[in-house]
């Protein structure tokens, strides 16, 4: 089997310090490795609840990454894997967003350190103002035929607008080297409207989010992907195959027949902003 770091992967955790990372396969397969302390265990246990729930409507199932089990994998020291359906496998030019969702990460029963630690970014970023902050994001820049990935401390240090206008530049044809230039949205109908689009996605998983009480999706992300290839070959946009999926179980619990109000809060929110976006596509954005 051969494995390779994923090319476009835009936030967690890497290989580093002898810790493996994240690895594909050339087969649709998407390697997480299980995480120290009880994360590991928490995701799987997830993995393996939701797979096998019937409660979860089929139409909801799509929204989540496939469960393959877990594998030691070869070449990684035999690390313990999740595997999953790697989400971008059908992607030649993704541009690709991860946002983490809810007004906190933090959750009770972890542990002071914890909610401190949590506490801190959560203020520090949007994730208290907004109801989301944008973990990570690497769009397919048209105007220099190539993949632009900010640093994680510049993304860390977005305010409101400043996460406002990065939804705007993530479906823009401007270059990201030109620093004057303001979003132009060009893409904005193909990706985020439309019966297929990243709006329509969202909606349905808040009607979800609106009654289901089963889980509670602390920490959880977003990630929305759409496909550039298309568009370069002047089929504007028609192709995109946005998407919107959920990723990062590792702080889910139970739901205890309680909806989720943080992520349902936080998702209210990101859908706010996606939709002045569609509102008001040309509006200037200071850049
Ligand atoms: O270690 P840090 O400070 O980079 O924090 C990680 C987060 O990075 P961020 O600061 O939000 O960009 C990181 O966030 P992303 O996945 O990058 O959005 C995770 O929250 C990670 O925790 P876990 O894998 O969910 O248990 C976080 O790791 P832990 O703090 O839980 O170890
Ligand atoms: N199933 C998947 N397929 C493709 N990419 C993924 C998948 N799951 C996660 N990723 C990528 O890895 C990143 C980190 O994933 P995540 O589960 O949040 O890891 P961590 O627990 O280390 O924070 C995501 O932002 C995304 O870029």
């Amino acid at each position: 089997m051969q494995l390779k770091a994923p090319e476009h992967q835009v936030a967690g955790h890497i290989a580093k310090d002898g810790k493996p990372g994240p690895l594909v396969d050339d087969k649709g397969r998407f390697f997480k490795p299980l995480q120290g302390d009880s994360r590991g265990e928490i995701e799987v246990k997830f993995y393996e609840s939701f797979s096998s729930n019937t409660e979860v409507p089929e139409h909801i199932r799509r929204y989540f990454p496939v469960y393959h089990g877990t594998q030691a994998v070869e070449g990684s020291d035999e690390a313990a894997m999740i595997v999953l359906e790697n989400l971008l496998a059908d992607y030649s030019k993704p541009s690709v967003m991860d946002v983490k969702m809810g007004t906190r990460t933090w959750y009770p029963e972890a542990s002071e350190e914890y909610i401190q630690k949590c506490l801190r970014k959560d203020t520090g970023t949007t994730t208290v103002s907004a109801g989301f902050r944008i973990s990570g994001f690497e769009v397919y820049d048209h105007k220099e035929s190539s993949f632009w990935k900010p640093e994680r401390k510049l993304l860390r240090r977005l305010d409101v607008d400043g996460a406002r206008l990065t939804l705007r530049k993530f479906v823009s044809s401007n270059s990201f080297s030109d620093i004057g230039s303001k979003p132009d949205s060009a893409f904005a109908s193909s990706v985020y409207s439309g019966s297929h689009g990243i709006l329509t996605q969202l909606l349905e998983l808040k009607t979800w989010f609106e009654s289901q009480t089963l889980y509670h999706f602390n920490s959880c992300s977003i990630l929305m992907v759409y496909e550039n290839e298309s568009i370069l070959k002047g089929n504007d946009g028609d192709d995109a195959r946005p998407k919107v999926k959920l990723v990062d179980f590792a702080h889910v619990l139970d739901g205890n027949g309680v909806i989720d109000h943080n992520f349902l809060g936080g998702l209210c929110s990101f859908i706010n902003f996606i939709r002045d976006i569609l509102q008001s596509p040309d509006e200037s954005a200071e850049s």
